[in-house]
């Protein structure tokens, strides 16, 4: 797997570097940006900590908005982030709205033309980016933590939830809890994975965290003011499930912020020490 170095600089001791490669598991190139803390070395390596952004956005927006690398290198925590979806395929309706297609691939592997070939940001995120960071990064291949926000919130808890064994932490801001039952889950899900409901369940986070807890806590930050909280969002499912499952799951609701990345920079640092306590 051969990757193309597209920028790289000093950051806090460490480097900040983005790349793009050719992807398996979407038949396009997908970019990343990475953080390496000074810390890791050739023989020296460290937990890796993937985060998933939320519609509209790329593999910029958390590493530039969000101001996580100060902490990260203090931790020793490398930072991955990735794209939302493929892009340059050209599918018909995938630009007609943002909160489908281009920069909404909601982190799933779809089922359905025409998105079944490309749309499979499920496997990229699970396996082949860990897999292309691990072979060429000095990123611990047993330590991997994952968070995001908003849809990448829900890619985050659907993906350790999915495979708890090969993510030891998990955290979301923000995350769309119960995506089947939201307009951005079901306009997803039904062209992504048809009409079929139950289909749909295998990524749900509520669901499945009502159906087997993940081994470790879970923390999930929500501002109060958050203008897609009601229609979009449903911690309470959330909520609901934990109990259900014996979940442990730490779910803080703040007066007073919303949706944006001024949200996620004022909680992130919460964020990295509870993967860092949890990944070592
Ligand atoms: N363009 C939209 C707003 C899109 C938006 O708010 N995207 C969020 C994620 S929403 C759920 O996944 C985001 O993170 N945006 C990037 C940012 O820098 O804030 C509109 O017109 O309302």
């Amino acid at each position: 797997m051969s990757l193309t170095l597209r920028s790289e600089n000093a950051c806090f001791g460490g480097r900040m570097s983005f790349h793009a490669h050719a992807s398996r598991e979407t038949g396009t190139e997908m970019r990343f940006a990475v953080f390496t803390p000074s810390q890791a070395g050739p023989n020296r390596k460290v937990p890796a900590l993937y985060y998933l952004a939320g519609l509209t956005c790329t593999e910029e927006t958390f590493v530039i908005k969000a101001g996580a690398q100060r902490l990260a290198a203090e931790l020793g925590l490398m930072l991955v982030a990735c794209d939302t979806s493929p892009r340059g395929l050209n599918l018909p309706g995938d630009s007609d709205a943002w909160d489908f297609g281009v920069g909404a691939g909601f982190y799933l592997d779809a089922t359905q033309a025409p998105w079944a070939t490309n749309y499979r940001m499920g496997s990229y995120v699970n396996l082949e980016l860990p897999a292309l960071i691990e072979a060429n990064f000095p990123a611990a291949t047993d330590r991997r933590g994952i968070f995001g926000h908003s849809m990448g919130g829900h890619g985050a808890l659907v993906t350790a939830l999915r495979n708890p064994d090969r993510w030891r932490s998990v955290s979301a801001f923000a995350p769309i809890s119960n995506p089947v039952a939201v307009p951005w889950g079901e306009k997803a899900f039904g062209n992504y994975l048809g009409t079929d409901r139950t289909s749909w369940e295998a990524y749900d986070a509520s669901v499945l965290m009502r159906a087997k807890a993940h081994p470790c806590e879970v923390l999930v930050d929500q501002g109060l003011a958050d203008q897609f909280l009601e229609k979009q969002l449903q911690p309470e499912a959330l909520e609901a499930a934990a109990k259900a499952s014996g979940q442990k799951l730490k779910l803080r609701r703040h007066e007073g912020y919303d949706h944006s990345y001024w949200f996620i920079q004022s909680f992130v640092a919460d964020h990295l020490r509870h993967h860092a306590a949890l990944l070592g």
